[in-house]
């Protein structure tokens, strides 16, 4: 760290802008494998808050990896200097005011851990976007299963590469046996919940 940055406390602050907005504002870190359904989700509930009149955004793997990380791969390192950018963004979200659905495979527990600890309580929900991997690849969404198991791509989540699951996530969406609407409505009662909206 260079001793020669200051760290300029900002005239509006984040609970000046919660009150404009008259909701608190927090990030919902969806993880799961490719094709379990996090980006569906994460858009669904980022549209159901939009309906709410709530200020939302969403942060997406694919999305993200087309312009502020597009310097990035898929090793370890790589992904997880993806997921500390992402989380600094995010926060830079919560900061705003915004209630910011975030849609990364995220597969190292660390990882999503050190980003927890970028928040304050009840600023941060771990969403496990659980679907069994025989699932995802029938799914193939982007055709990338294929891709991996032929061997073209060798890095992939799930068969090249490890998934961590959550070990104590604020919700689990199983997407194999649980709709798109239901998994929304439990993510805004998680949100109702927790007084943020
Ligand atoms: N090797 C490998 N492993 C996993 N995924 C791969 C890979 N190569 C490309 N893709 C595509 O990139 C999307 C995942 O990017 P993320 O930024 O979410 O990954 S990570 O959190 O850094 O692990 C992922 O998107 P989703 O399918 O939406 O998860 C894939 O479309
Ligand atoms: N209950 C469900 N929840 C989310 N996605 C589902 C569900 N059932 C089927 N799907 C489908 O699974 C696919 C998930 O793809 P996507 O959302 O891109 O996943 P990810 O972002 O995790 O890679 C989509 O084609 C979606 O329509």
């Amino acid at each position: 760290m260079n001793n020669n940055l200051k760290w300029h406390q900002t005239t509006i602050t984040k609970k000046d802008r919660q009150r404009l907005n008259n909701h608190k504002s927090c990030v919902l870190w969806f993880t799961g494998l490719s094709g379990s359904g996090k980006s569906t989700l994460a858009n669904a509930v980022d549209h159901a808050l939009y309906r709410m009149g709530i200020h939302s955004y969403v942060l997406d793997g694919d999305n993200i990896r087309h312009g502020l990380n597009k310097d990035l791969g898929f090793a370890k390192e790589d992904r997880q200097e993806n997921i500390r950018r992402i989380g600094e963004v995010a926060k830079l979200f919560v900061d705003s005011g915004s209630i910011v659905t975030t849609a990364f495979i995220s597969p190292f527990r660390q990882d999503r851990e050190q980003i927890c600890e970028l928040f304050n309580e009840d600023e941060f929900f771990e969403i496990y976007v659980k679907c069994p991997l025989q699932v995802c690849e029938n799914r193939d969404p982007k055709g990338l299963y294929r891709k991996a198991r032929s061997g073209e791509i060798n890095d992939f989540t799930g068969i090249g590469s490890p998934y961590e699951e959550p070990t104590n996530p604020a919700l689990t969406l199983e997407t194999d046996t649980e709709s798109i609407a239901k998994a929304v409505e439990k993510v805004i009662g998680l949100l109702v919940k927790k007084k943020i909206v």
